[in-house]
Formats: C-alpha cells, sequence, structure tokens
C-alpha cells in the first residue's frame, strides 16, 4: 500500500534537471517533520515549503501496489511519445524513501519511465533508481552519500557545505532557502549568502526553485 498526497504534471523546478517536463508524486509522510506547523519548531527539519500530510491534494490517495500506483501515474503523463525523449517521474514528498521500493522503480521502468527521487538521504534507497538527488539537513546522519546531485538548502544553521563537497555525487548544488513557509531563522538574506557562496566556492552551483517563479507546481 502506498499513500500519495498528491500527484501532478509540471516542470521539474530544481536542480540539473530543471525545465524538464515530470510527473512528480508527493508521497504522505517524513522522517524529520510531522508536517504540523505546531510541531514545526522542534522538528528535525524546521523550512519544510512542502504540505506533506494526508491524501487529499490534487490525485492523491491509496493504491494497494506497484501496478496501481504506476498506472495512475502513466496516466498522468501528457505528451506524445517521441524516440529519444523519456518519460520521466519524481518521486518526492514528505520523504519518498519511506514508501518507494523496487517493486515500484520497477513498475515505473515498464511503462517507459525515467525515475528520479528527491531524498532529505537519511535512508537507503532501493536499487534501480536514475536520478538520485540528495538534499541534507543539519543534525541528521547522512546514509546517501553519492548519487547525481547533492542539493543543499542554503544557509542552514550549523551545515558548512564543504563537509559534503568531497562526496561522489556529480553535481553540486545550493538551493536559497525560501523563508515564507515560516521557516525558523536564517542569518540574513538567503538568495544573497548562496550567490556568495557560489562566488567564491565554484564546485558549488545556484539551483534557484524555478517553479515558484514561473507559477507552476
Ligand atoms: C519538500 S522536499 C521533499 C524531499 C525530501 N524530503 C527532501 O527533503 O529532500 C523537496 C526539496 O525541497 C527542498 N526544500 C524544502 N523546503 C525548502 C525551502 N524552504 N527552501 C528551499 N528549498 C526547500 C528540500 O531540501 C528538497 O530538496
Ligand atoms: N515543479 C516542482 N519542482 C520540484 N522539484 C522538487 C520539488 C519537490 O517538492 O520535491 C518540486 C516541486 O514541488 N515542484
Ligand atoms: S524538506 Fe524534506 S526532510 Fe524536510 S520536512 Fe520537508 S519533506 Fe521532510
Ligand atoms: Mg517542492
Amino acid at each position: 500500500m502506498y499513500s500519495v498526497k498528491e500527484a501532478f504534471y509540471t516542470l521539474q523546478g530544481e536542480g540539473a534537471q530543471a525545465g524538464r517536463a515530470s510527473v512528480f508524486c508527493r508521497f504522505t509522510g517524513c522522517n524529520l517533520w510531522s508536517g504540523r506547523e505546531g510541531d514545526r519548531a522542534r522538528s528535525r527539519c524546521t523550512f519544510c515549503d512542502t504540505d506533506f500530510v494526508g491524501i487529499d491534494g490534487q490525485n492523491g490517495g491509496q493504491f494497494l501496489d506497484a501496478a496501481a500506483l504506476a498506472a495512475h501515474l502513466t496516466a498522468l503523463w501528457q505528451a506524445p511519445d517521441q524516440a529519444n525523449v523519456s518519460r520521466y517521474v519524481v518521486f518526492t514528498g514528505g520523504e519518498p524513501l519511506l514508501q518507494l521500493d523496487e517493486a515500484l522503480v520497477d513498475a515505473m521502468h515498464a511503462q517507459g519511465f525515467e525515475v528520479a527521487v528527491e531524498t532529505n538521504g537519511t535512508l537507503p534507497a532501493p536499487a534501480g533508481i536514475d536520478w538520485i538527488c540528495v538534499s541534507p539537513k543539519s543534525d541528521t546522519t547522512l546514509r546517501l552519500t553519492r548519487g547525481h546531485e547533492l542539493k543543499l538548502v542554503y544557509p542552514q544553521a550549523g551545515v558548512d557545505p564543504a563537509n559534503f563537497a568531497g562526496l561522489d555525487f556529480t553535481h553540486f548544488f545550493l538551493q536559497p532557502m525560501d523563508l515564507n513557509p515560516g521557516a525558523i531563522v536564517s542569518d540574513g538574506d538567503p538568495m544573497a549568502a548562496t550567490v556568495g557562496y557560489c562566488l567564491r566556492h565554484p564546485q558549488w552551483r545556484l539551483s534557484l526553485q524555478t517553479h515558484k517563479i514561473a507559477g507552476i507546481d
């Protein structure tokens, strides 16, 4: 059984795949925050910009098995098939690695999708994922120390990007912390701080949340 908050067709907004047409599957629940505003300040992740509670979002629900969820997500892909252009699904949340398993990865591959995940990196990943984006959070133990992109929200108190710069990732991004969700503390302007860090440390590139700029999901 999989619990899905919402699922929708949009453009990936962040990181190296920004701008790419994608089906997003947002799983319910996270291991670093309950999702309740009253718990935010004392949670392990305090700046989350996402509602991942329940199954009441667009195209949300419970799905008995991988085949059922794969069919549901495939129906959301809205483009005609074209040679050399893959369908693309992004599993996020909440924390997707609480629910994503090899059966679902395989079922999406069988429907012609490349499979991406957005994870906080604290849980092991099933085999077969084509694109792993890890976004580390302060005061957590990173279990996923390799992948395709490491995308650190910046600045986070007590987190130095240098601690991740030697890990086995292809791309290194800093993403300015969006303070709108009521994020708890940040020193100064995250955008300016992030730009400044990337200017001084060219290994790191700026990731903007382009879906927020574009006004899409
Ligand atoms: C909502 S999280 C879900 C996936 C997973 N739990 C994680 O944290 O990576 C999706 C992405 O949004 C980022 N994010 C969350 N809140 C943010 C904020 N206030 N500003 C910028 N990025 C944020 C996360 O770091 C992650 O890269
Ligand atoms: N368009 C769009 N791109 C995204 N990239 C990562 C997101 C996420 O919430 O995981 C996200 C999202 O919520 N929307
Ligand atoms: S950003 Fe990710 S890890 Fe943090 S509370 Fe939101 S879903 Fe959980
Ligand atoms: Mg988001």
